[in-house]
Formats: C-alpha cells, sequence, structure tokens
C-alpha cells in the first residue's frame, strides 16, 4: 500500500459517540485524497479506544492508526505524539467531536496547493466563518482569549486559538519543537512562533458547531494556562 499523503491526528478523550460519525464524514469526504487517520486516545474511561479498534477493522489498518496514551495528558502533547507516527507529507489536526467538520479539509488542501502555503489554518472570526451553539460565556472566553492574543502579540492570524488546521510536516515537527505548551494554549502558541518564523499561511473560514454528545475539556486550568502561556510569549517578545 502507498504511503498517505495526509495525516489527520484526532486526539479523543470520551468521543466514543462521536468518533464513528467524524471518520464517516472524513471519508465522505475526502474520496480521492490519500490519507490516514491517527487517533491519539488517552485512556478514556468512556470507551473511545474500543470504538477505535472497531474503526480500525472496519476501515483497515492502513487508514486508521490507534496511538493510545495511558492518561489524560493534555492536547499539545497528543498532537506531538501522533505526529511522531505520522506517515503524511501534511499533518492536518482537528477535533474529534464534530465541531470541525471535515468538508472544509478539500478546501484548506486547495488554497495550500495554490499558493504553496507551509499552513493553512480554519478560521471562525473573519470571512464568513462562525461559531454556532456556544453560550454567552464560552463565547466570551474564546473572543476574549483570541482578542488578547491579537493585542498583545499582534501576529496577523484571525484565529489564534482554533485547532483546524493544515500544516507540512517538517514546519509542524519545528514548531513543536520550539514550543513550550501542553495544553490548549498550544495552538495559539504554534501560530504566533510561525508567523514569526515567516512561514507562509493562509486562512479558510469554518463554522465552527458546539458538540452534541459528550462534554468540552476546557476547565478553568486551561483558561489559567491560556494566561500564563499568553504573557510568556508576550514577555519573550518584549
Ligand atoms: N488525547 C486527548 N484528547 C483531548 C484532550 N483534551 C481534549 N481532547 C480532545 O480534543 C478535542 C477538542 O476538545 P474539546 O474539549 O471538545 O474542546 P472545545 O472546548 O470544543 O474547544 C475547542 O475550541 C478551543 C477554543 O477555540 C480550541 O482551543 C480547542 O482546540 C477546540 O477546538 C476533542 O476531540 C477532545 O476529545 C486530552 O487531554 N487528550
Ligand atoms: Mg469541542
Amino acid at each position: 500500500m502507498d504511503t498517505p499523503k495526509y495525516s489527520i491526528i484526532l486526539p479523543t478523550y470520551n468521543e466514543k459517540e462521536n468518533l464513528p460519525i467524524c471518520i464517516w464524514l472524513i471519508e465522505k469526504y475526502l474520496k480521492g485524497i490519500s490519507y490516514e487517520i491517527i487517533i491519539v486516545d488517552d485512556a478514556s474511561p468512556d470507551g473511545t479506544q474500543d470504538v477505535a479498534k472497531l474503526l480500525e477493522k472496519e476501515y483497515g489498518e492502513n487508514k486508521i492508526l490507534i496511538k493510545p496514551r495511558a492518561g489524560k495528558l493534555g492536547l499539545g502533547t497528543a498532537y506531538s505524539h501522533g505526529l511522531s507516527f505520522a506517515r503524511g507529507e501534511f499533518i492536518i489536526l482537528m477535533d474529534a467531536d464534530l465541531s470541525h467538520h471535515p468538508k472544509f479539509i478539500p478546501e484548506m488542501i486547495a488554497l495550500q496547493q495554490k499558493y504553496k502555503l507551509d499552513i493553512v489554518t480554519g478560521t471562525r472570526y473573519k470571512n464568513g466563518g462562525g461559531v454556532s451553539g456556544w453560550d454567552l460565556k464560552r463565547k466570551t472566553i474564546s473572543k476574549g482569549a483570541n482578542f488578547l492574543a491579537q493585542f498583545l502579540l499582534n501576529p496577523g492570524v484571525s484565529d489564534l486559538t482554533g485547532s483546524f488546521r493544515l500544516y507540512k510536516k517538517e514546519v509542524l515537527a519545528t514548531l513543536i519543537a520550539e514550543s513550550v505548551s501542553k495544553g490548549y494554549v498550544f495552538q495559539m502558541e504554534m501560530m504566533f512562533r510561525a508567523k514569526k518564523s515567516g512561514y507562509r499561511i493562509g486562512e479558510v473560514p469554518i463554522s465552527f458547531v458546539d458538540r452534541f454528545f459528550g462534554e468540552s475539556k476546557l476547565g478553568s486550568q486551561e483558561i489559567v494556562d491560556y494566561a500564563k502561556g499568553l504573557l510568556y510569549l508576550f514577555a519573550i517578545v518584549w
């Protein structure tokens, strides 16, 4: 079997309802594209890994790779763990809870190819992108986090905290090696460093739809870590 061109990394923690639909949609929208899916499950207590094993059987071991970890170690390190197994030339990072619709992946791929970009990021905050289903509190957290980062770091990318992105593999590896964040703040740090290093970045408007099944893992500790990470980056810029 040929090596895939794209590696999609799906971090999961308690996503047993969402994972099969997510993978079904990827399969549906990526017809004719050579890809693999790397599931990084952090010992989800809900049995996500059993579901992942059934999917591996259904779609084949060459398409679905399960790379579990022993416990919940955070989103940032889940990506780097997945990356170490990726065979693709390009890496796609996305959430597995259906908030990121796979229909946007072909648009990201097309934009990358057209302008030979290093990174294509989904954006909720420009040209028709948006969020639906979040309450005012969550909208305020997201907008606030984004606004603060824009204000302090001025990176020139509209959605800094989103996590639906396509990277050239070596670019992602370089950025991960430079980054210090472990949790959700990781996304923002990566984009900040990417801009600083002069990588070519494009944006595709996406609609982010809040999950139906399960719940968000963004807790108050993640928010504190975000604020710390932001201040750290601000300090190294000035
Ligand atoms: N393996 C692993 N996966 C995790 C962990 N924490 C979260 N995940 C997985 O990461 C994805 C995103 O987690 P959610 O908990 O659904 O995040 P959210 O609150 O919807 O937050 C979204 O918006 C944030 C702000 O824009 C983003 O920063 C975040 O990445 C995500 O897109 C899901 O597939 C979830 O199962 C972890 O510690 N380990
Ligand atoms: Mg989510």
